[in-house]
C-alpha cells in the first residue's frame, strides 16, 4: 500500500486549521501554510501538492497570485474554501481556479460555519458545491460524524451567496454600532438577501441556493454575530475608527472589504441593482454611515 499521503489543507489561518482539525477525524490530514507552524502533521508545500485530495483555505484576494506562483496541478481533487470575489479583475474565484484546475476536479465550500466553532467539534452542515457529484461523493467521506455535508450543482451561487454576505454583515454591523434596533436589522438581512440573489441570478445562480444553507444560512449566522470578522469590521465603522484601524485590530481577514468593491464594480457593469453593497463599498471609502442610512431610507 503506498504512503503517499491523501489529503492535505493549504492555508493555516483560522478556517485552515479548523477544517484540519475536522479532517483529522477520519484521516491523516497534512496542513501547510507560507510560515512554519507548531499544528500537527505539518507539512511544506510540495508534500501537500503530491497529496491527491486538497482543500485551499487562503483569502480570496491572494488566490490569483498564489495559484500563479505556486499551484502545480498533478490531477488533484480541489475545495476551494474561501469566500470572496477578486477586487481587481471582479473574477469569481471558480473563473480564477479554471485556469489551473479543470471543472470536474474542483468544490467550493459554503454554508454558515464559524471556524471557532468547526474547532471546538461543534456541529454544522455545510455544502460542497460542484458541477462533478462524483468529487463530493469522494469528498464526503473525509468528513466526521458532527459535520453533515449536503450537494449542490450550483457552483456560482454558492459562490455569490458566501462572498455577498460577508458584505451584508458588515452592513449589519454598521446597524447595531448605530444602535438602529432589531426592526431595522432584520430589514436590512431580509433585503440583502434579496438584493444578493438579483445579483447572483445575473450570473446564472438558483434561487435555492440563496434560501438554503449557502445563502440565507450563512447570511444570518454572520450578519447577527459579533464573531463574525466582517460583522465586527461594520461595529468599528459605526464608531467612526478607520478602517486601518479596524483591521490592524482584527489582525485576520475580512472578505466583505475587498468583495464590496468587486460587487461595485460588477453591479455598474452588469447594470445591477445593489444598494446595500453599494453603501457599504462607500461607507468603507470614509461616506458617514448615517448619510448611508438616509440614502438606503429613500432610494
Ligand atoms: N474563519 C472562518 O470562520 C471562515 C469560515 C468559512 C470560510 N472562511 C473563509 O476562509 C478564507 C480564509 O479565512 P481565515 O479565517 O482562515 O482567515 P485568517 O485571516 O485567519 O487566515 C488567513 C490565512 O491565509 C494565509 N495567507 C494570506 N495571504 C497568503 C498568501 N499570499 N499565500 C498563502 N497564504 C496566505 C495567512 O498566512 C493566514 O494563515 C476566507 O476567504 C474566509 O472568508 C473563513
Ligand atoms: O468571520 P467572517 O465574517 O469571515 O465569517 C466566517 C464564515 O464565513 C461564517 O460562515
Amino acid at each position: 500500500m503506498s504512503n503517499k499521503p491523501k489529503i492535505a489543507v493549504i492555508g493555516a489561518g483560522k478556517w485552515g486549521q479548523a477544517l484540519h482539525f475536522a479532517l483529522s477525524f477520519k484521516q491523516e490530514t497534512y496542513i501547510t501554510s507560507r510560515t512554519p507552524r507548531d499544528i500537527k502533521n505539518f507539512t511544506d508545500l510540495n508534500t501537500a501538492l503530491n497529496c491527491e485530495y486538497l482543500i485551499i483555505a487562503i483569502p480570496a484576494q491572494q488566490i490569483k497570485q498564489w495559484l500563479k506562483e505556486n499551484f502545480v496541478f498533478k490531477n488533484q481533487k480541489v475545495l476551494v474554501a474561501s469566500k470572496g470575489i477578486e477586487a481587481n479583475t471582479g473574477e469569481f474565484l471558480n473563473e480564477i481556479y479554471a485556469e489551473h484546475v479543470p471543472e470536474k476536479n474542483i468544490g467550493f465550500i459554503s454554508g454558515p460555519s464559524f471556524a471557532a466553532e468547526v474547532i471546538q467539534g461543534l456541529p454544522c452542515a455545510l455544502v460542497l458545491n460542484s458541477t462533478s457529484k462524483k468529487l463530493y461523493q469522494e469528498f464526503k467521506p473525509f468528513f466526521p460524524d458532527f459535520i453533515k455535508t449536503y450537494y449542490s450543482a450550483d457552483v456560482i451561487g454558492a459562490e455569490v451567496a458566501g462572498a455577498y454576505k460577508n458584505v451584508l454583515a458588515i452592513a449589519s454591523g454598521i446597524c447595531e454600532g448605530l444602535h438602529l434596533g432589531k426592526n431595522a436589522q432584520a430589514s436590512l438581512i431580509s433585503r440583502g438577501l434579496v438584493e444578493m440573489q438579483r445579483f447572483g441570478k445575473n450570473f446564472g445562480a438558483k434561487k435555492s441556493s440563496f434560501i438554503g444553507l449557502s445563502g440565507a444560512g450563512d447570511l444570518f449566522l454572520t450578519a447577527s454575530s459579533n464573531m463574525s470578522r466582517n460583522y465586527r469590521v461594520g461595529l468599528g465603522l459605526a464608531q467612526n475608527k478607520s478602517l486601518e484601524e479596524i483591521l490592524e485590530e482584527l489582525g485576520e481577514v475580512a472578505e466583505g472589504v475587498k468583495t464590496s468593491e468587486a460587487i461595485y464594480k460588477l453591479s455598474k457593469e452588469y447594470n445591477i441593482y445593489t444598494p446595500i453593497a453599494n453603501e457599504v463599498k462607500l461607507v468603507l471609502d470614509g461616506k458617514n454611515p448615517k448619510d448611508s442610512l438616509k440614502d438606503l431610507l429613500n432610494s
